[in-house]
């Protein structure tokens, strides 16, 4: 039995080429050999039900068949043979007379169509369809009919399917916009469970479509896995027309296009990442409902897709993950700023064959107001742009914060020693190793702050990339997967050829999600209710995957082998890695069999995965976007899941290295400063800071469910002195202009002069604190650090630089810092200590003056006046003694420093010897 015999009989196919042939009853394009390959080669149950619906069949019919016929290919296949003629007949009565009941095929309803068994009608099918008689087309809704193959050859006879022929085939004028908006809702939920077994839209889908059906231009703001998606699709499905989809990744559009063709839906993908250079052509003509193309794709054609509009029709142009539209927003693509080119090209007044600008509808889940605006105006949407937005309030998340180095195996060892256990208990039942790895891991507390890896650590790649092949999860092997071969280096979300590369070969052979397979059951609704999310702190995470993303690509293989070494199934995902290696994890992700996937932002957008329990950020993100669109891939199943951000609250973060213009660096600097703020807050329930970020007003008053929100807040202290103490030093310094009454922060130009020649830094100042205030001398530049950015937050004091610090830096008062320090009278200052206060005040740490003496030299102002005083003293001698002991000082702390070292590889050697244990 080959699967030759399903295909249409040979006269539906006159008249078409090749490629078209094979497109004819295949949704998604498979070409011959892949299908050579697949007889009797052992394939999965999943692998041969994903191919039978990849073929066109429907699910219900394939789950049958491999039911009934077990996990072969060709048997399964012969069931459905049979099957599909047994029913032919009947169905195809059915549906005559469904055909001949109805005045058109739009009313046709959908159950008096055949259901099972039959190949399902493609694209291109719909277009035969529609061609059986102008007024049949004319009333649209074709491309829900499952109609067989048979039944329209005498439409095909003679049918040439080009470029020319296409208006003729396809009239533009169709009134579809008529026969759906009566009652198009629930045409659209028959739709719905049929294609996707959801039993309704969600109330934005519903908003979005509105605004669709009205030919208004939309904004859909909605948060991370609400349903995005499914705004853009459902059009192609209600009119035929085909939804061009502008997304940036490969991965996004190709995980997008297997989805689609698992629910009888016809997609492709175009770009560089596209191995098929014919499924271009195809798509321009017409023969798929929704074609996803990258922004540079899609402005190279233009041309053709106006031919499209006017042939087959263009329902709407989707521009998804749009917040890439702007330089105001994280992950900003050039080319998608000219996209505007669509509103001018599809417009009524220069299309003549179009009735209504063909709308566009732009969706993403972290805009911020002013991203928003500037998407707006960069994609010239119209000014009746309609505006849906739904909560940014992720209900079932759980926001934690975390100190930790994130440097070292010793911080590895700490941070993730809970997730080993989850794990690595999950599989073996000997709870009494994981006991001991528990204990062994905790017991870090000679761990240095300061301890650094060497690269001895990693030299021994080959050795490390064996074990993680010995877990099954590596697809490279020697020299590709050593650290050494990757530089510290970063993937920065510039270019689509990044991910064109990194994806472009993906054939499309998926691996169904249980979820998938059961359709709703899977996703409940967030719970929304303070009561529902009460009940969620005394439960357990379920089971799910975990991923964790990392600055650097060099980190991804650290962790990755770090947990591998545990029992972990563990694998790294960074762009630079070979494809066939990413490939790989993509697959084992989605098919459940990883446990962790250590990845950087290539990892991010999209990813649609229902279960995944856990998102851990090992080092600070560069913005609360790229953080809130990360944790997003977390519990999109509605059940309750964890993301957890360690930080190094010790330390300021830096950008990472990318190209910038000089605006861009200075965004960049704002959204990394109101990230370090996010980690560094004590006193606010973490999801409030997250929504309100995105110009949401929090209708809850907590989430329930973070940190702080369960830990509680710490002790308010009364920080009066303290403020005041800092404001006045650096009030004057500032000069005694700062203390007139007069003084006005943003109109006094002479002044601002002299602030840039008075500048002193935050830390100068906390010099002469601790110098001139006994009482402060032991005070540590954290703690100090921490009040500043709070003054700040008060506006009690501003940033005198021009540029923009992540942390206040060159701190100057403003008109309310004056007033007060001028107020008088007992008002208390009191305030929440912020994480890195927190911090300063658990350590025990001592400043000896000496120590002070010591970091005083490293500030170019108190150095200067050092050097200033020393050289008024009458006799230079004593200062020469002093340079001499300071000389010697030297000395003996570099011994102390090699000794050090020396404690610090004894130490590395335990850990080693530790982990090496549980390898
Ligand atoms: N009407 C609906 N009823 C039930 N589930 C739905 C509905 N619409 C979408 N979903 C579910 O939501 C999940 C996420 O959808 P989708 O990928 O479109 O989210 P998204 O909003 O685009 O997220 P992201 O911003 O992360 O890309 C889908 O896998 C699907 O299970
Ligand atoms: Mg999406």
């Amino acid at each position: 039995m080959s699967y030759a015999s399903l295909r249409p009989p040979a006269e539906a196919l006159e008249g078409l080429t090749s490629d078209e042939f094979e497109v004819v009853g295949f949704h998604f394009f498979i070409d011959r050999e892949h299908f050579h390959t697949m007889d009797g080669n052992g394939l999965s149950s999943d692998e041969v039900i994903a191919k039978l619906i990849e073929m066109g069949f429907q699910n219900s019919s394939v789950l049958e068949a491999v039911k009934a016929a077990g996990p072969s290919f060709d048997d399964a296949l012969e069931y459905l043979s049979n099957y599909s003629h047994r029913n032919s007949r009947g169905a195809s009565s059915s549906s005559r007379c469904s055909t001949s009941n109805e005045k058109n095929l739009g009313k046709r309803t959908l159950s008096s169509l055949p259901s099972s068994g039959q190949l399902r009608q493609s694209s291109i099918l719909d277009h035969f369809q529609s061609t059986a008689g102008p007024k049949k087309c004319r009333t649209g809704f074709l491309p829900d009919a499952l109609v067989p193959v048979e039944e329209h050859k005498e439409d095909l006879s003679g049918m040439h399917c080009n470029l020319e022929t296409m208006s003729e085939l396809f009239p533009v004028d169709c009134p579809w916009e008529l026969d759906i908006a009566s009652d198009w809702e629930k045409k659209v939920v028959s739709l719905l469970q049929k294609h996707f077994r959801y039993s309704s839209l969600k109330n934005f889908q519903k908003e979005a479509l509105a605004a669709w059906l009205a030919h208004q231009d939309c904004l859909v703001l909605a948060a991370t896995g609400s349903g995005k998606s499914l705004c853009f699709q459902i059009p192609a499905l209600l009119t035929g027309k085909v939804v061009v989809v502008i997304s940036p990744l490969i991965s996004l559009m190709h995980d997008q296009c297997l989805k689609l063709a698992k629910h009888g839906v016809s997609a492709c993908f175009l770009g560089s990442g596209q191995p098929d250079s014919t499924v271009e052509q195809k798509a321009m003509r017409g023969m798929y409902s929704i074609v996803y193309v990258c922004p540079e794709t899609v402005l190279r054609l233009i041309k053709p897709l106006q031919r499209l509009a006017e042939g087959r029709g263009i329902a709407l142009f989707a521009i998804d993950e749009v917040h890439c539209v702007s330089k105001w927003g994280h992950d900003f693509r050039p080319d998608y700023r000219r996209l505007s080119v669509l509103r001018e090209n599809f417009s009524a007044c220069n299309l003549k064959f179009l009735k209504y600008d063909i709308p566009l509808m732009a969706l993403t889940a972290t805009a911020t107001i002013r991203v928003r605006e500037d998407i707006l105006k960069s994609l010239c949407m119209s000014k009746e742009t309609k505006i849906v937005i739904t909560s940014f309030f992720r209900p079932n998340l759980r926001f934690s914060v975390k100190h930790s180095r994130t440097s070292s195996p010793s911080s590895y060892a700490k941070d993730f020693s809970e997730l080993i256990d989850i794990y690595v208990r999950k599989r073996k039942t000997g709870e009494k190793k994981q006991t001991i790895i528990s204990e062994e891991l905790d017991d870090t507390s000679y761990g240095s702050d300061s301890y650094e890896i060497e690269d001895s650590y990693t030299g021994g790649d080959v050795d490390e990339v064996d074990s993680m092949e010995e877990n099954g999860l590596t697809a490279s092997k020697g020299k590709e997967m050593s650290v050494e071969y990757l530089e510290n280096d970063v993937d920065v979300f510039q270019s689509v050829d990044d991910w064109d590369v990194a994806f472009g070969e993906f054939n499309g052979q998926s691996s169904w999600e249980e979820g998938d397979m059961r359709g709703l059951s899977e996703t409940i609704d967030p719970p929304s209710k303070p009561e529902e999310r009460l009940r969620l702190l005394h439960e357990p995470l379920e089971q799910g995957p975990t991923i964790i993303y990392v600055p650097t690509r060099k980190e991804t293989l650290r962790i990755a082998k770090f947990l591998s070494g545990f029992g972990v199934k563990a694998a790294a995902y960074n762009a630079s890695l070979p494809k066939s290696h990413l490939r790989q994890v993509h697959k084992e992700f989605h098919e459940n069999t990883l446990e962790v996937v250590v990845a950087t932002i290539a990892f991010g957008m999209g990813i649609d995965k229902s279960n995944v329990r856990r998102i851990i950020h090992y080092g600070w993100p560069q913005s609360l976007e790229a953080y809130y669109q990360e944790a997003g891939r977390a519990g999109r199943d509605g059940k309750l899941a964890d993301c957890t951000l360690y930080a190094n609250l010790t330390r300021v973060p830096s950008l990472l290295p990318s190209k910038r213009s000089e605006d861009q660096t200075k965004q960049a600097y704002k959204m990394l400063s109101d990230c370090f703020r996010y980690g560094m807050n004590t006193s606010c329930c973490r999801a409030k800071i997250l929504v309100e970020y995105f110009g949401e007003d929090f209708s809850y008053d907590a989430c329930l469910l973070c940190d702080l929100c369960t830990d509680g807040v710490p002790q308010m202290q009364n920080l009066k002195e303290e403020a005041d103490l800092l404001v006045r030093v650096i009030a004057t310094n500032c000069g005694s202009t700062f203390m007139d009454d007069s003084y006005d922060d943003t109109t006094c130009t002479d002044i601002k002069q002299r602030r840039s020649m008075e500048m002193l830094n935050l830390r100068a100042y906390v010099s002469k604190i601790r110098e001139l205030y006994q009482k402060f001398v032991t005070t540590d530049l954290l703690w100090w650090r921490g009040l500043a950015r709070i003054l700040e937050g008060k506006g009690y004091i501003q940033e005198a630089d021009d540029k923009i610090h992540v942390q206040i830096k060159f701190p100057e008062p403003t008109k309310l810092g004056l007033e007060f320090l001028r107020s008088k009278g007992d008002e208390t200052f009191d305030v929440y200590p912020e994480a890195d206060m927190l911090l300063s005040m658990n350590k025990c740490t001592s400043y000896s003056t000496f120590t002070e003496w010591g970091k005083g030299w490293a500030d170019p102002e108190i150095r200067r006046q050092r050097l200033e005083r020393m050289r008024q003293k009458p006799d230079g001698s004593r200062g020469k003694q002093k340079q001499r002991k300071s000389r010697a000082s030297r000395k003996s702390r570099s011994r102390k420093s090699n000794k050090n070292n020396s404690d610090l590889r004894t130490v590395r050697g335990r850990i080693e010897a530790k982990l090496s244990k549980y390898k």
